[in-house]
């Protein structure tokens, strides 16, 4: 088929005809412009989820045509391509311009979902970069959006990955490779900086009324005399945050670069990049390479989001008017943060209600995984077993300190025994996963794609979708990580 023409089919197979959406602002947001080709594209792999989701029909999804759109080689009628500036603080530095440098926004679909290339070619926002991602980093962002989905974490979504023979430099000749993602919006904290931070008051103004409209119309409600719908955005935008942060930590994920560019304003998990969810339970670890000061080490994540909420109080002050009203809107950040992360901790811990004690309880057994090293996800994945079968052998053996664990089961056992068993092992069970993304698990179906091998893909996929499932025959994916996973090194160049 002819690269870029468009699609001569009567009715679009996805449809990118939504109005309203980000396109509608104008100009200063964006530039329009369509996605670089690339040659000889093939299918890496496919979330049906994401495609049902969008309502395509399985039989296009399989089509050449579905193919070249998603390389970004041809275009579908409707669709408005564009690549949106934004601007940002990156490891704590402000860091100017920045913008869509290698993702593209197709448009959106009438039921409200902005469709994006990321991979498809440099843009006016590329600077140094050249605008392409590899399989490599692709394979984990596909893989991890939609593990996180089936883990409840809010997250944008990926509907497909496709690759390209075209070599692209990074540590070495690695080749390219396209996510499409899928979100309501992929508006971030860094857009707001970008306009403040230039005085440019009505294009900020026009932004946060568009995101106030559209995504959280409860702040208008607060405009009554003496309301404020800016710092009631603030504060909808900074309790999501939290909520996002307690499902995080209590997940054990990483991020890895929570630079304010990489902060949604919808409390998604953007961006993955060199995340990494933790083997051994290690508060202070870092999975990201390039970050030397551990800047954002897994238990700096909450207050990291903290600050760059501020940073987005002061990008939202001249529309606040009142830097006590901002600050007030703020407030509510740690308690919700801490009263989401306590409510998942009491479900990981099968404890169904709020009792004096939990909390101790909870800091207790934080405090014994971090001393001993143990692997977080099989923990609470053997815990929630053991609860099941009254037996806890099983989770005893992970413990060197045998003394500490049995007076840690003492304290739990009591509160355990004002619960009903079965209710409990039931939410243990459903609270904990079987199977997360380690990262030898995401480089052992990396290394197979490569070599033109999707099985390994494939069958990952399959166990992250229902990550609290048994999947009998699999346990070799949910278990402890192999010597050579620690030699793994994820870093910012993807
Ligand atoms: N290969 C590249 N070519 C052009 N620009 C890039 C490239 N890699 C990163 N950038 C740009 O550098 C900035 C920071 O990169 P970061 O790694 O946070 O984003 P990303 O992974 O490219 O994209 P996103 O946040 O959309 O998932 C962004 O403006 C991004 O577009």
């Amino acid at each position: 088929m002819n690269p870029l023409a468009a699609s001569t089919a009567a009715i679009p197979p996805l449809d990118l005809t939504g109005k309203g959406g980000f396109a509608s602002l104008g100009p200063a947001f964006f530039t329009a412009l369509q996605p670089t080709p690339l040659p000889q594209p093939h299918w890496i792999g496919v979330s049906t989820d994401v495609a049902d989701l969008l309502a395509l029909d399985a039989g296009w999804m399989a089509s050449d045509e579905a193919l070249q759109v998603f390389t970004g080689n041809a275009r579908l009628p409707g669709s408005t391509p564009l690549a949106s500036v934004y601007s940002g603080h990156q490891f704590g530095v402000w860091a100017g311009q920045l913008g869509d440098g290698r993702a593209i926004l197709l448009g959106e679909t009438p039921g409200g979902l902005e469709v994006q290339l990321k991979g498809s070619g440099r843009t006016p926002y590329s600077r140094m970069g050249d605008g392409r991602a590899v399989l490599r980093s692709s394979i984990r962002e596909f893989l991890c959006s939609e593990a996180m989905h089936a883990l409840g974490v809010p997250t944008s979504r990926a509907l497909c990955v496709t690759g390209s023979p075209a070599p692209v430099r990074r540590e070495e000749i690695e080749s390219a490779a396209v996510v499409t993602r899928v979100a309501q919006s992929f508006v971030r904290f860094g857009h707001f900086e970008h306009f403040a931070a230039r005085g440019q008051v009505n294009e900020l103004r026009l932004l946060a009324d568009y995101v106030i409209d559209r995504y959280y119309p409860a702040c208008r409600s607060t405009e009554q005399p003496g309301g404020n719908a800016y710092a009631a955005l603030l504060q909808a935008v900074s309790e999501r945050t939290a909520t996002l942060m307690a499902h995080w930590q209590a997940v054990g994920f990483c991020h890895g670069v929570m630079n304010t560019d990489n902060m949604s304003i919808l409390g998604l998990t953007i961006d993955y990049g060199p995340f990494q969810f933790l083997d051994a339970f290690v508060p202070g670890h870092v999975c990201n390479h390039s970050d030397t000061q551990g800047r954002y080490a897994y238990n700096r994540q909450p207050n990291v989001a903290y600050w760059n909420l501020f940073c987005l109080a002061q990008a939202l002050l001249p529309l606040i008017g009142d830097e006590e009203q901002a600050q007030a809107a703020l407030v509510s950040y740690k308690t919700v943060f801490s009263d989401d992360f306590m409510a998942r901790m009491r479900a990981k811990l099968g404890l169904t209600a709020q009792r004096a004690g939990d909390a101790e309880l909870i800091d207790h057994i934080l405090l014994l995984l971090a001393k001993n090293g143990v692997d977080y996800t099989i923990f609470w994945r053997r815990l929630s077993h053991a609860v099941a079968q009254n037996d806890f052998e099983p989770v005893r053996d992970l413990f060197a300190d045998r003394a500490g664990w049995d007076q840690w089961l003492l304290s739990y056992s009591e509160l355990l025994a004002l619960t009903d068993k079965a209710v409990s092992a039931h939410l243990m069970l459903s609270s904990n996963p079987k199977f997360v993304l380690r990262n030898h698990l995401g480089e052992q179906a990396i290394r197979a794609a490569k070599q033109g091998d999707f099985s390994e893909l494939q069958t990952l996929q399959r166990l992250l979708q229902h990550p609290f499932d048994e999947h009998p025959g699999h346990d070799a994916w949910a278990d402890f990580p192999p010597d050579w996973a620690s030699s793994i090194e994820i870093s910012c160049s993807s």
